[in-house]
């Protein structure tokens, strides 16, 4: 049966990548899907807002919703400080099959844990289950219509605090309208948007950062 796209990014950071080495990493996939297969890794040029945003922050719980290939998570990875650790989401085996790998060739799998399964079954688990009090940082990166509840969800379970940061990538394309509505007009979260690119392409795009202000 002919590979997925998302095997063949695998075989290209596993033959060419420096093993242990985030940065190779990250170049690899960006030379691979700049090059040769367009995929929705967030790419270097909105990662680089994401790594500002992140070393800002310097969070020590970090939970992103949509690992797809592990770009991100090793983007933010990199960055944590010695005991901090990313928890990510992913629906799809196939995917988070290939992410374990590649976080591993990375050389960032102590800090990352990769849980699989739809983001509305495993929020509610993260303060018993996984042993989450609260969340710093929050990466939102997978289906848009998502993005709204998910925020929702995550205020009900008690997981956000005064100043956690929530950073939302492709909300002008493909766009999260329902997510914009629900965050710019809600006096719980400080919004700034910042306007980018769609990865490897010249489409606009943007992320939005959200800081919560507390439940008051
Ligand atoms: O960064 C992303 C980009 C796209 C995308 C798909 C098709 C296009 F033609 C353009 C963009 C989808 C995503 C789905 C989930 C998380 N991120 C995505
Ligand atoms: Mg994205």
């Amino acid at each position: 049966m002919d590979q997925s796209k998302e095997q063949r990014i695998l075989n290209t950071v596993s033959y060419n990548a420096i093993k242990g080495n985030p940065e190779s990493v990250l170049d690899c996939i960006d030379k691979y899907c700049s090059k040769s297969e367009w995929a929705m890794n967030v790419g270097d040029e909105k990662g680089l807002i994401l790594d500002k945003i992140v070393e800002e922050t310097n969070p020590s719980v970090v939970l992103e919703l949509g690992t797809y290939c592990g770009y991100s998570a090793i983007r933010i990875a990199r960055l944590l400080k010695p005991k901090a650790r990313l928890l990510t989401i992913e629906f799809n085996p196939e995917f988070a099959s290939i992410a374990k790998e590649i976080i591993e060739i990375a050389g960032v799998n102590d800090k990352v844990t990769i849980l699989e399964g739809h983001s509305e079954d495993i929020i509610p688990q993260l303060k018993k289950k996984y042993e989450v009090e609260k969340l710093d940082f929050v990466f939102l990166d997978h289906w848009k219509e998502r993005y709204a509840p998910d925020t929702i969800l995550l205020e009900e379970c008690g997981l956000l605090r005064k100043g956690s940061v929530l950073l939302a990538d492709n909300i002008i394309y493909p766009g999260a309208p329902e997510f914009i509505k629900y965050i710019r007009n809600n006096k719980h979260f400080e919004c700034t948007t910042f306007l980018s690119h769609l990865e490897y392409m010249k489409v606009e795009d943007a992320m939005e950062k959200a800081v919560y202000l507390g439940p008051e």
